[in-house]
């Protein structure tokens, strides 16, 4: 469903990327570890067609990014830090202008059936600048989804959301891939990965150091599989031992 090859980013004379390669099958959810500055959030742009590779290739769904990147947007959800939402508007307006955007056919049948997932049904016509952060987050997954991608990126989802709202944000991206979409999944909480993905692939000096499948790690704990990765001096983030 995704594949990246050789792929290269350069912010002037610093390389953050350097010739990295991943590919991710059609149902996977791919939990994005590593440290601070790793480049986690440059290769989510770079696949959400935000950002431009410096040198490689970006295929998704069959699509290549450099020259089908119309197509490739329309098959994906992107949640960035970033909400993408309009304050003025109600949850429903603003669902309905993304819906006109993706031309989606029976637009109230699905913006209802959105609202209602992710549990805002009872506010749609209140304005988003009165919602809570959690909130505006669950919308904005909301518009990620509106057009039901083949593939959902999320960057550091849940960063800024109260227990209550993580839980419900999980319970949401579990919906998602058990409905067999594509995940990739940027996160700092090797808890919250462990609890979601089916993957989990550490990035550092540029390239995916490891990857291991969930099954795979029968057992073992995913905290010394990251600090495997890293080389346990670099890895100072650990949110306690996390076991399978
Ligand atoms: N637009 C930019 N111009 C210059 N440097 C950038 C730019 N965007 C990112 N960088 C640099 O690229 C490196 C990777 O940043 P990135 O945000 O992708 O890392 P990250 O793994 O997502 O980090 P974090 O876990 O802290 O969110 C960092 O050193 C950052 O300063």
């Amino acid at each position: 469903m995704i594949e990246v090859h050789h792929l290269t980013k350069r912010y002037g004379p610093k390389v953050v990327l350097r010739r990295l390669d991943l590919r991710v099958e059609k149902g996977e959810f791919v939990a994005l570890l590593g440290p601070n500055g790793a480049g986690k959030t440059t290769l989510l742009r770079i696949l959400a067609s935000l950002s431009k590779p410096t040198l490689g290739e970006v295929w998704i769904a069959g699509y290549r990014l450099r020259d089908q990147a119309a197509w490739v947007r329309r098959r994906l959800g992107v949640v960035s830090h970033q909400p993408l939402l309009y304050g003025d508007l109600s949850a429903e307006e603003n669902l309905r202008f993304y819906a006109r955007l993706y031309g989606l056919e029976n637009a109230e049948t699905r913006i209802r059936e959105v609202l209602t997932l992710v549990g805002l049904w009872a506010r749609r016509r209140d304005l988003v600048r009165t919602f809570s952060r959690g909130m505006q987050q669950r919308l904005a997954i909301g518009r990620a989804i509106l057009h039901d991608p083949e593939v959902l990126l999320l960057d550091e989802p849940h960063t800024g959301l109260d227990q209550e709202a993580c839980d419900m944000l999980d319970q949401l991206l579990r919906q998602v891939a058990a409905r067999g979409r594509t995940v990739v999944m940027t996160s700092h909480d090797l808890a919250r990965a462990a609890d979601l993905a089916s993957r989990f692939d550490v990035l550092s000096g540029g390239h995916i150091q490891a990857s291991v499948r969930r099954e795979d790690l029968a057992g073992d704990a995913l905290l010394t599989f990251y600090r495997q990765a890293l080389g346990s001096e670099n890895a100072t983030e650990g949110t306690g031992e996390v076991h399978l």
